[in-house]
């Protein structure tokens, strides 16, 4: 599970995820919420997942837009843990978002 992807593995993912982009060794994605506040408790519902699965992203919260990027640190790239806590924050963004 905490194995690097390969260029093509990483792809596949990024096809299943449009939102997502890749920045070399990261996944990355900035998402705007109606407020300040709704941001944060988006975050806070995030950083109870990446808690609970012990793969956490970087979080740099600019007033409403929140940028999250995704990389395995001790592995120095990108493994299926990015992949899966991308996914987990995309499920976690739409809730946040208005109907
Ligand atoms: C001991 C090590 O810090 C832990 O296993 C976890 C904590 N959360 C983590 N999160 C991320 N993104 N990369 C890691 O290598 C990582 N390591």
């Amino acid at each position: 599970m905490s194995e690097l992807l390969n260029n093509s593995e990483i792809a596949a993912a990024l096809e299943m995820q449009p939102q997502w982009e890749r920045e070399g060794d990261t996944l990355v994605r900035a998402a705007t919420f109606p407020t300040f506040l709704t941001g944060l408790a988006a975050i806070n519902d995030i950083a109870t997942l990446a808690e609970e699965a012990n793969h956490h992203p970087d979080i740099d919260i600019r007033w409403r837009t929140v940028h999250f990027r995704c990389t395995t640190h001790s592995k120095g790239g990108i493994t299926q843990l990015d992949v899966n806590l991308a996914q987990a924050i995309e499920d976690v963004i739409s809730k946040h978002q208005p109907s």
